[in-house]
């Protein structure tokens, strides 16, 4: 009988389930979105047992759609979005509120306030992370001080906490395991990337039960078998990442000094490392890339909290495109933004730039700017941001970028893509297959089961579809750049002004 490997990929606006067979081919996919909820200004929430029953639902409409059934999977791979966290009663199995969002800034004061008290440097030499209300740690600290009862029960060991892989496993296994894996943890606040290990001192600080915690496992390994209805097969399931590590190892990234680039809801344009967890000197993140065999990889990683979204809020709330691909159609129907710059800065503003205050603006409207300008401004900021990171990227590991892999829903559109190419002066390189982070957890999970043997045999398979080399057009390019540092330097005051 054929076997393969079943993807799941838990993502901030979609659950998704992709089938591969041993060539990393897509053979199915199933995709639902789910609800996006905004009780308050800068607040945003999931519902886990919505994001618990799409996937499962994904999971066994991308197996049954293809006519296969539960003996020809392999193994399970888990990839999620990051930093999202559930809290819920060990006894009961029922979340205690709804999974807070990582691009959530309830607690951005809380952190202001930590930082204040001097935790910086200590928190980012532990956790390699900058203090900021986009991690999970200060999530669950609101939850347990704002929810009725919580933080008794948690103290009574009543409460259990997870990030995305965690909740689906602990749903997946029936309650059998409550895990995680080091990437995912590397996101919590909580967790020393030094010693691998949760830190006493974090969760005395932000006064988290350590009985909550999930017990943390490496990225590729048999963790446990699949339990609840439809998987009572006992399919392996042998792979976790958080959802842009699965994307550096699904773009085979796996040497020092190569970098990708997600274009999704936010971009997360990370680079591997090796096996030393450096810390940045230019406000980037280091968090752990995988653990296989017992062998730890770090990244670098600059995060961007709006990209693909700002392309979402033309079509939401703006309402000047129908759908995402009109967008191109529009921003391409002039040549330029005509000194028109967005600064989507929504959910604050990440990395290189930390500014939880930040909002989204727009300068350099004229009485005729229209919304092809305000279009193309808005993908441009996906580029311009994205060279902020690479920038700060190339001045941590003294390393001239000469391929940025790219990967994400936005990366169908060619405009963007070459743009890109411009402004950092690189060549932007996308692969055939552009699912690369559910195939890295594919890749992780055949890998533990012997699927794959080595990292060599994936390697063949990762294959290029599109070279975007930059044009010639650099003294108008540096020029547009220019307009840019000065849009960032001007929210800057604006938001300094506030406080
Ligand atoms: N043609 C396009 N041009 C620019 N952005 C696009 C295009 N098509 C989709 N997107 C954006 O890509 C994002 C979806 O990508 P995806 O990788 O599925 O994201 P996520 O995993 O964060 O849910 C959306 O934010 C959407 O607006
Ligand atoms: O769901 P995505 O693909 O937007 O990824 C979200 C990131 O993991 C957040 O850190």
């Amino acid at each position: 009988m054929e076997k393969y490997i079943l993807a799941l990929d838990q993502g901030t606006t979609s659950s998704r389930a992709i089938v591969f067979d041993r060539k990393g081919s897509i053979i199915s996919l199933a995709q639902k979105e789910f609800t996006q909820y905004f009780p308050k200004p800068g607040w945003v929430e999931h519902d886990p047992l919505e994001i618990w029953s799409s996937q499962a639902g994904v999971a066994a409409e991308a197996i049954a759609k293809q006519g296969l059934n539960v003996e020809n999977i392999a193994a399970i791979g888990i990839t999620n979005q990051r930093e999202t966290v559930v809290v819920w009663d060990k006894n009961t199995g029922k979340p205690i509120y709804n999974a807070i969002v990582w691009q959530d800034k309830r607690t951005s004061n809380y952190c202001d306030e930590l930082k204040k008290q001097g935790h910086e440097k200590t928190i980012r030499e532990k956790t390699g992370l900058v203090i900021d209300s986009y991690f999970s740690g200060t999530k669950v600290k609101w939850i347990l001080d704002n929810v009725k009862g919580a933080r008794q029960k948690a103290e009574d060991g009543e409460l259990l906490l997870g990030t995305i892989d965690t909740w689906l496993i602990w749903n997946f296994t029936k309650g059998n395991q409550h895990i995680t894996d080091v990437t995912n943890a590397s996101r919590t606040l909580l967790f020393n990337i030094n010693t691998m290990d949760w830190d006493d001192d974090l969760l005395e600080l932000l006064t988290i039960p350590k009985s909550m915690l999930p017990e943390v496992k490496q990225s590729s390994e048999v963790y446990g078998h699949t339990k609840s209805t439809f998987y009572d097969a006992n399919i392996p399931i042998s792979g976790i990442a958080g959802d842009q590590q699965a994307a550096l190892f699904g773009q085979m990234c796996t040497k020092p000094g190569m970098v990708k680039n997600t274009y999704g809801t936010g971009c997360f344009m990370l680079m591997n490392i090796g096996d030393k967890p450096t810390v940045s000197k230019n406000n980037l993140l280091t968090t752990v890339a995988w653990k296989i065999d017992g062998k730890t990889t770090y990244a670098l990683e600059g995060s961007i909290f709006i990209a693909g979204a700002v392309v979402q809020w033309l079509r939401d709330s703006l309402k000047i495109i129908r759908n995402s691909s009109e967008v191109e159609t529009l921003a391409s129907s002039v040549s330029s933004s005509e000194g028109v710059y967005f600064v989507p800065a929504f959910a604050g503003l990440g990395a290189p730039h930390w500014n939880q205050q930040a909002q989204g603006t727009i300068f350099g409207l004229t009485r005729g700017s229209t919304d092809a300008h305000i279009a193309r401004a808005a993908l441009e900021s996906i580029a311009y941001q994205t060279m902020d990171v690479l920038k700060a990227m190339e001045a941590d590991s003294g390393i001239s970028i000469q391929e940025l892999r790219v990967d994400g829903g936005a990366t169908v559109n060619n405009t963007l893509m070459q743009f890109q190419a411009d402004v950092l002066n690189t060549e932007t390189v996308r692969p055939k297959i552009v699912e690369t982070t559910a195939m890295g957890a594919a890749f992780l999970a055949g890998l533990a089961v012997g699927y794959w043997d080595n990292p060599e045999e994936i390697q063949e398979i990762w294959q290029t579809d599109t070279h975007f080399k930059p044009t010639d057009k650099r003294a108008a390019i540096d020029e547009n750049i220019k307009g840019w540092y000065k849009a960032i330097d001007a929210l800057e005051y604006w938001t300094k002004e506030k406080l």
